[in-house]
């Protein structure tokens, strides 16, 4: 069951986020040598990875990861990867260990084997997964009508590639099973729309129409919804 954290703004929806989850790390680092935090790329994160750069933590022993990569370089706009390098690997995180995904292929299909077994290599379970939505109610890049979204919600590979329908770019996203061998999950949406397509994923329908709903109806892991309008 989802706990919802609802926000007058994405100041405070930030300040509040930032604080929980430098503490998550900060909890799991007492107990673990390397702690992994895996997180979504997009618009909504970018404040919040900012607010958390200037934490105060030991980054030098936090693997961050990504929950999903457009397949582009990282010297493209659209890279997940670039946007986490600018916005949280700076500050007190620049010593942080970045685990791209991106690695030159031309398609990433046969980059997926590989990442796995990096993926796999990691301490686990991660410490934190934060995810953002699309409108869509998309989560990483386990998107509704694409062709490998079935397999994304079953397979026990960490890793697959997911050729979108409606959005740009190929993708290379973490699997269901992958984002939940985690501690805990923040799902971050913000606005009216995506707060729309929160409610009504919360309702009857399948995972396919809505790929959300499989984090929301599981109860391995908690969720934490942060929303600010
Ligand atoms: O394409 C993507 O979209 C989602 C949502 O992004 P946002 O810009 O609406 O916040 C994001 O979570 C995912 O990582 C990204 O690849």
């Amino acid at each position: 069951m989802a706990r919802l954290h609802e926000f007058a703004d994405m100041a405070a929806l930030t300040a509040a986020l930032a604080e929980r989850v430098a503490w998550r790390l900060r909890d799991d680092l007492a107990q673990h040598e390397q702690v992994v935090l895996a997180v979504s790329g997009g618009k909504s994160p970018v404040p919040l990875f900012d607010a958390l750069s200037a934490q105060s933590l030991v980054w030098s022993r936090v693997a961050v990861t990504l929950a999903d990569e457009r397949w582009v370089p990282p010297d493209h706009p659209d890279s997940n990867e670039a946007l986490v390098r600018t916005h949280l690997l700076k500050d007190r995180a620049a010593t942080a260990l970045m685990v791209p995904f991106w690695n030159g292929d031309a398609v990433p299909e046969t980059a997926a084997p590989a990442l796995s077994r990096v993926l796999d290599a990691l301490p686990h379970p991660f410490s934190e997964v934060i995810l953002g939505m699309g409108e869509d109610g998309h989560i990483a890049s386990l998107f509704p009508g694409a062709p490998e979204l079935a397999a994304g919600l079953s397979t026990r590979a960490s890793a697959l590639a997911v050729n979108p329908t409606l959005a740009p770019h190929a993708r290379l996203s973490l699997s269901l099973h992958a984002l939940l061998n985690t501690r805990d999950i923040v799902l971050l949406i913000t606005g009216e729309a995506k707060r729309r397509v929160y409610e009504r994923a919360l309702g009857q329908g399948s995972e396919e129409e809505l790929p959300v709903r499989a984090i929301l109806r599981q109860n391995g892991v908690p969720v934490s919804v942060f929303w600010a309008p």
